[in-house]
């Protein structure tokens, strides 16, 4: 099976086409004032419009209100939504746009919750809990944590890089990844080397 890959934390044109000629599925743009990879709406809508028409679209959001939300929908072409924060099964639905929800992971029960409480979610994202933190924190949680059984669609996050992803894919069994910080040169600015390291160990797997 392919292993599918989402790049996150996107803010320049160059880094979203080198992400996307080595093979990434998807590309992330973090709406969360509080985030080092902020991204203004119009400067996300100027990369996704250069972008070839079949790589996924990923607005990120973390707590932001619902007129916010429809705000960035308004003017970016999103194909997916992703809540990072706290928000309510009633909140994530409420856009009638398929999402994501993260879940910072301490348990294995709050990995089997996620499942029941968003079951419309297109996929749970499992991330490393970090206090104060919502995301981009470059640590993993222990994969020892992951259920056997998944009661659904999950997307393996926290902590990847090109060194560790082969061994992360081999232990968890994880068939999409998203990473951030590990491809990084610095905060927001994607190192392409990175991520053709990453995004090759993740084809290598197949
Ligand atoms: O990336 C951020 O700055 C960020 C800030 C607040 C909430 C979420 C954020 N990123 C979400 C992602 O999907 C990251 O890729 C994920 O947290 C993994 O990050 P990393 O450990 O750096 O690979």
């Amino acid at each position: 099976m392919k292993i599918q890959a989402k790049i996150c934390g996107i803010t320049r044109l160059e880094d979203a086409l080198s992400a996307v000629a080595y093979g990434a599925d998807a590309l992330g743009f973090v709406f969360f004032s509080g985030s080092k990879r902020f991204i203004q709406p119009e400067n996300a809508r100027r990369i996704i419009q250069n972008l070839p028409p079949f790589v996924q679209t990923v607005g990120l959001f973390v707590n932001e209100s619902a007129e916010n939300v429809q705000k960035i929908l308004a003017t970016v072409p999103l194909t997916l939504l992703q809540f990072h924060g706290d928000e309510s099964p009633t909140f994530c639905q409420q856009f009638h746009r398929p999402y994501l929800k993260a879940v910072r992971v301490q348990s294995t029960d709050d990995m089997l919750h996620a499942f029941a409480r968003y079951p419309d979610a297109r996929a749970i994202l499992f991330d490393a809990y970090v206090d104060g933190e919502y995301g981009g924190t470059g640590h993993c949680f222990d994969w020892k944590m992951l259920p056997e059984k998944m009661a659904g669609h999950w997307i393996l996050s926290g902590g990847l890089n090109p060194d560790n992803v082969a061994q992360a894919l081999h232990e968890t069994g994880a068939l999409s990844v998203d990473v951030s910080s590990g491809v990084e040169e610095s905060a927001g600015v994607k190192s392409p080397e990175k991520m053709r390291q990453f995004l090759f160990a993740c084809q290598s797997n197949c």
